[in-house]
């Protein structure tokens, strides 16, 4: 079992959680700092559905990131209760990170965020202009003159910071660049506090649940055009397989992706299972690498009708 750290009376410890419009690198950057893949990143809008925590350890801080699904405005029931979600977690973290990528001029959605931070008006939020690689030097301080304007416009005033955002950091987490001032930065805005988390954990999210997400990554490989977000994954059973000798545990994980329609069943099955096998190849190896122990994959598809929109569906669907 890991231990706690040793601290002193200016141990730092506490939360940070990233916001930003999809795709704008919040999951990217988490994993950037933590070190290692915790949270799932996807070329694609809305994959990380679950607060995923990995935690950056220092000799004199701890901080603990709490990956939040994308902000934006709710369309459908999950939507809604996504952002319920959000702001939910926001007002619980002592600073929030808000991710605007440096090569994608701001638009509503970032002004749909900065609005709902106006909710939260006594937190600190530090604004992270994110992959600063794609974007020339030349083009990058203006970006970051319209970042600051954003953040005078909608978090300066009465009872707000003065100055808008707490700190404005250009990063790119894909280079590594600054990525270790964003960890400076936001443990020097944590409380005081004794370690809140043993050392060398990296994450406090039932495996159950990202076992369920990589299943659900492989899943979407390839068809996400044809299957934006109908797509949920639950696992019913992970188990030691019984009588395998110690040095060659078997894990036998149970788990059934649902989807909304018998058209996108057949999608994901493929012809003759084809399509369903490559999944549960890939899914297994995700798996294995995650937990260390070779699995067996029992998958199977089920037509869950309309999951997105049934209150009850979602709350069995672990939403
Ligand atoms: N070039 C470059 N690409 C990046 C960087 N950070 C993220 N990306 C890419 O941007 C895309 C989105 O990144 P994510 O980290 O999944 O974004 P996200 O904000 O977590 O997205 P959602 O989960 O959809 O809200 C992926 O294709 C990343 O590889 C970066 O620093 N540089």
């Amino acid at each position: 079992m890991s231990e706690f750290p040793e601290y002193d009376d200016t141990y730092r410890a506490g939360f940070a959680t990233f916001v930003g419009r999809p795709n704008a690198g919040k999951s990217t950057l988490t994993n950037a700092l933590v070190g290692e893949k915790v949270a799932i990143t996807s070329s694609k809008p809305q994959t990380t559905r679950h607060t995923i925590r990995g935690i950056v350890h220092r000799p004199d801080s701890q901080l603990v990131l709490v990956d939040t699904p994308g902000l934006h405005r709710p369309r459908t029931l999950l939507g809604s209760r996504l952002n319920d979600l959000v702001i939910d977690t926001l007002s619980e973290v002592d600073v929030v990170g808000f991710c605007l990528p440096a090569d994608e001029k701001i638009g509503p959605g970032d002004k749909y965020i900065a609005g709902q931070l106006t909710k939260l008006p006594h937190k600190p939020v530090v604004a992270l202009v994110t992959k600063t690689d794609k974007v020339s030097r030349g083009s990058l301080p203006e970006q970051l003159i319209a970042v600051d304007q954003l953040g005078r416009e909608h978090l300066a005033g009465e009872g707000k910071q003065a100055e808008g955002f707490a700190a404005i950091i250009p990063v790119s987490a894909l280079e590594g660049e600054q990525v270790g001032l964003v960890a400076d930065e936001l443990t020097a805005m944590m409380p005081l506090s004794p370690p809140l988390y043993p050392s060398g954990e990296l994450t406090d999210e039932p495996e159950q649940v990202m076992v369920a997400e990589l299943i659900r990554e492989a899943a979407l490989e390839d068809v996400r055009e044809e299957l934006p977000h109908s797509i949920a994954v639950t696992v019913e059973e992970m188990n030691p397989r019984e009588g395998r000798p110690a040095e060659k545990p078997l894990l036998d994980v149970h788990a059934t992706i649902h989807v909304e329609r018998d058209s996108q069943k057949g999608i994901i099955i493929g012809k003759g299972g084809s399509r369903l096998k490559a999944i549960g190849a890939a899914a297994r190896e995700g798996i294995t690498r995650l937990l260390g122990t070779p699995i067996y994959l029992d998958l199977h598809v089920k037509v869950t009708k309309e999951w997105q929109r049934d209150p009850k569906k979602l709350n069995r669907l672990g939403f």
